[in-house]
């Protein structure tokens, strides 16, 4: 009974807004970094993640860091590399022969991505899908699309008076909640419309955007289309896992993303929350060998750092240590057979 292998799919941590709305007081001047940066808060909730994965894999993984037993990927993103690099600097600061340096407790490690341009695995939602742009276009006519927008409308109307946006939409209404989270959570006083019920209802209709971006109206295809692709890929780790068995070198691969891409693959999954993903919030898959020399996938997700141990995750239909067989049928229908056939319309 062990551990085989685990993987991880975390979101980058705190960082600057990504970009303000016209009438916002504060400009990217006022970030050290400029915008979409990862902040020092962030590089230290990933130090800690890093820390916690070391700590909770100690005994499967090397104390050491052996090129062979990690892989790490990240989008290419500055905020999601750095976000990865903090957090090896948590998992593997050097010891012995490891030092480079006798000033310096840290060792380089290799974080691998590819051009954002040819990103298929860890960015999404990816917008090279007709089908999912239909999709979303029909989302939008669905009566629980329509219920919000009416419900709200006044409040996104005056939204986009105090912000000075043109055209506001859940998708913009998300970038004003985010601004002004980032604003706050650095000790930027917000302007005084920004009540804190704005804010409550501001973090509503920003949910709303994530649970409507793969769920909510024929999430199964959405899925498909979408986190299905890197669902596929997770599967086929795990399952090159199990069929090395001890042969396995890597045991731990790490994938350094975004908020969506968690909710892409736990909404594949059909284990999403409805709520953002927390900064440096992590999905784990742990895939365990039985006394009887079966497979099994334990899921956790960690989205809070004030809870000493992460949420077990069970996948619908499945205990939550399923056996690899099953977990394997039961995502079937979210894993895309032909998804350039699947994307046209
Ligand atoms: C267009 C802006 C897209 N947002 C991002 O890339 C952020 O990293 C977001 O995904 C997040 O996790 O904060």
């Amino acid at each position: 009974l062990y551990i085989v292998c685990y993987l991880g799919l975390y979101r980058h941590g705190d960082r600057s807004p990504i970009k303000t709305y016209p009438t916002d007081p504060y400009k990217e001047s006022d970030w050290p970094q400029g915008f979409g940066q990862l902040s020092q808060e962030g590089m230290k909730q990933h130090f800690e993640l890093g820390q916690f994965l070391k700590k909770r894999y100690t005994g499967f993984l090397s104390e050491d860091y052996d090129r062979h037993e990690i892989f790490i990927r990240s989008t290419d993103v500055d905020r999601t590399l750095m976000s990865a690099e903090a957090n090896l600097a948590g998992m593997f600061p050097p010891n012995g022969s490891e030092v480079f340096n006798p000033d310096l407790k840290w060792q380089p490690i290799p974080v691998h991505t590819v051009p954002a341009a040819e990103e298929k695995l860890l960015s999404f939602p990816l917008d090279d899908c007709p089908r999912y742009a239909q999709l979303m276009n029909e989302t939008e006519k669905t009566d629980f699309f329509l219920n919000m927008t009416v419900t709200y409308k006044a409040f996104i109307e005056m939204v986009k008076n105090k912000t000075g946006l043109k055209k506001t939409s859940i998708e913009t209404i998300w970038s004003v909640y985010d601004t002004l989270f980032c604003e706050a959570k650095h000790g930027m006083r917000p302007p005084d419309w920004v009540t804190s019920s704005v804010m409550e209802t501001l973090k509503v209709l920003k949910n709303f955007g994530f649970q409507i971006m793969f769920g909510v109206y024929k999430r199964k295809e959405k899925c498909r289309l979408q986190g299905g692709l890197l669902l596929d890929q997770i599967i086929k780790n795990l399952s090159n896992a199990a069929a090395l068995d001890s042969k396995q070198k890597v045991k731990m691969i790490v994938y350094s993303a975004h908020d969506t891409t968690v909710v892409a693959l736990q909404e594949a999954l059909n284990v999403f929350n409805g709520l953002q993903p927390p900064y440096a919030s992590c999905h784990l898959f742990e895939l365990h060998k039985e006394e009887n020399g079966t497979f099994s996938v334990e899921m956790f997700y960690r989205n809070d750092t004030n809870v000493s141990e992460p949420y077990p995750v069970s996948l619908p239909g499945c205990s939550q240590r399923c056996p690899l067989q099953d977990f394997v049928n039961l995502t079937r229908e979210v894993i895309p057979q032909d998804r350039n056939k699947e994307c046209q319309i």
